[in-house]
């Protein structure tokens, strides 16, 4: 265990219980409650590890219902606690409902403090190992606040934008819908002397033309029937901070020619003004498009290109970044539990096997939405492929055929470790186990795959 003692709240009505459970618990730090009210006051303040919980409370000891009640409370609060419910000898059918909501164990009365203690300490291993499972998801996946991954594409990615975001650089993000360009952006901005400025974003493909176009720009009062008043543009209102033109590639070819000289210029012209009004924006811009193809066919200019895509990123496809499926899933899956005031939820092996079999075409927007949809779904504590509406494993189809051995065989096993090591958070522990090897020969083939 941990060189801090781990807290265990015992919630229990009966003082001379109360007294007998004292003694099984040396070692840990231990706090008292007899009600909901003050077992919800300890747990806010003592944040407590672990929790035993007795199902007769009041105001109605002989029955379980304000137990479960307080149990629900408890771990809305705190999904990641262990809770342990004990309850009367023949109660099964309510220890049962208390696993449903999210308790760890139950325990039949009457007490026997070996098994009981037994029982806690195994507890308090797997929050240790929960613990530190989050503590290295967090350490060696976010590079970037909130973006979270372990492939090595991808946390290139991050790397460059931590470099690029001191220096004025138009950066160009180009990637799949829902593959993370806006938050790469706002990162970029973040992590810029302009923070202290406006992120101001706009998706260049959902306004019409002509709106779009006064959006940005900005427009005099009377510039047009409508115009009652003067407004400023996207543009001016960025002003000190970042723009940020999602979509670009969407953009009519009219009003890349007005971008254009504003970026050349560096000031704007209100529709209906006169005089150029100078403000200093980054720009950064991101599509979905190939815009090459676009500067082949004429549908977007080549000098507007090239002012905007000073650094170019690529953003790989969910579904081309090994590990990270069941990396987000777990992640994610914490996350609505939470804002749903849930239990925690958890992934069964056939719905973390979906999860990383699907191509996510939507990528990690399609997967938030499929995951918070099955956290306000579940009945149960574990969810399925099935509950997650995909396909499983098998119905997602298999791989392409390889046919020079060592080479599949060395492609099959770094996958198999990057799989590994997402499934477990990153820890080595686990992963070794899951493997089937020890961690010596698990640490060597990271080394192999250059994965360290
Ligand atoms: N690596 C990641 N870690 C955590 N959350 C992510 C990650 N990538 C994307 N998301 C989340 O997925 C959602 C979609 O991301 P975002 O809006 O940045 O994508 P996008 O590429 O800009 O999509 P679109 O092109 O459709 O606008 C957001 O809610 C974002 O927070």
């Amino acid at each position: 265990m941990s060189s801090k003692p781990f807290k265990l709240l015992i919630v229990e009505d009966d003082e001379g219980l109360q007294g007998q459970l004292r003694w099984c618990f040396d070692g840990y730090e231990l706090l008292q409650a007899h009600d909901r009210e003050s077992a919800l006051t300890q747990l806010r303040r003592h944040e407590p590890e672990l929790l035993l919980v007795d199902l007769g409370l009041p105001p109605d000891p002989a029955n379980a219902s304000e137990g479960l009640a307080v149990l629900e409370a408890l771990l809305a609060e705190s999904p990641q606690s262990k809770a342990i419910v004990v309850t009367g000898n023949g109660d099964r059918e309510n220890a049962l409902r208390s696993i449903a909501l999210g308790a760890y164990d139950y325990y039949l009365k009457p007490v026997e403090a070996d098994t009981l203690r037994l029982i806690v300490d195994r507890a308090a291993r797997l929050y240790e190992l929960e613990a530190e499972n989050r503590r290295l998801a967090q350490a060696s996946s976010s590079p970037l606040d909130g973006f979270l991954t372990s492939n090595p594409e991808m946390l290139r990615v991050c790397r460059m934008i931590e470099r690029l975001a001191p220096a004025e650089a138009t950066v160009l993000l180009r990637g799949e819908s829902g593959t993370g360009k806006e938050i790469l952006a706002r990162a970029l901005h973040r992590l810029s002397p302009r923070s202290k400025g406006r992120f101001v974003a706009i998706n260049c493909a959902a306004i019409p033309e002509n709106l779009l176009e006064s959006e940005l720009f900005g427009y005099e009062k009377g510039a047009f029937t409508g115009a009652n008043r003067q407004t400023i543009g996207k543009i001016e209102h960025a002003d000190g901070g970042t723009l940020f033109l999602d979509e670009i590639g969407d953009m009519p070819l009219s009003l890349q020619a007005k971008l254009l000289r504003f970026l050349q210029e560096r000031s704007v012209e209100r529709l209906g003004g006169r005089d150029p009004i100078a403000v200093d924006v980054r720009v950064v811009c991101a599509t979905h498009r190939d815009l090459g193809a676009m500067l082949r066919e004429g549908g977007f200019r080549e000098d507007l290109y090239y002012r905007i895509a000073e650094v170019e990123l690529a953003i790989p496809p969910l579904r081309e970044r090994s590990g990270d499926a069941a990396l987000l899933a777990h992640a994610l899956l914490e996350r609505f539990s939470r804002e749903q005031r849930k239990p925690r939820r958890e992934l069964t092996p056939d719905a973390l096997g979906a999860i990383e079999a699907y191509s996510w075409p939507g990528n990690v927007r399609e997967m938030e939405n499929v995951l918070r949809r099955a956290v306000i779904m579940a009945d149960d504590r574990r969810i399925t492929a099935d509950e997650l509406g995909l396909p499983t494993a098998e119905e997602s189809g298999g791989e392409g055929e390889t046919l020079r051995l060592r080479e599949a065989r060395d492609r099959a096993e770094r996958e198999v470790v990057v799989r590994a090591l997402g499934r477990c958070n990153g820890n080595i522990a686990q992963a070794a186990a899951l493997l089937g090897i020890t961690r010596p020969t698990l640490y060597g083939l990271m080394d192999k795959y250059g994965l360290r």
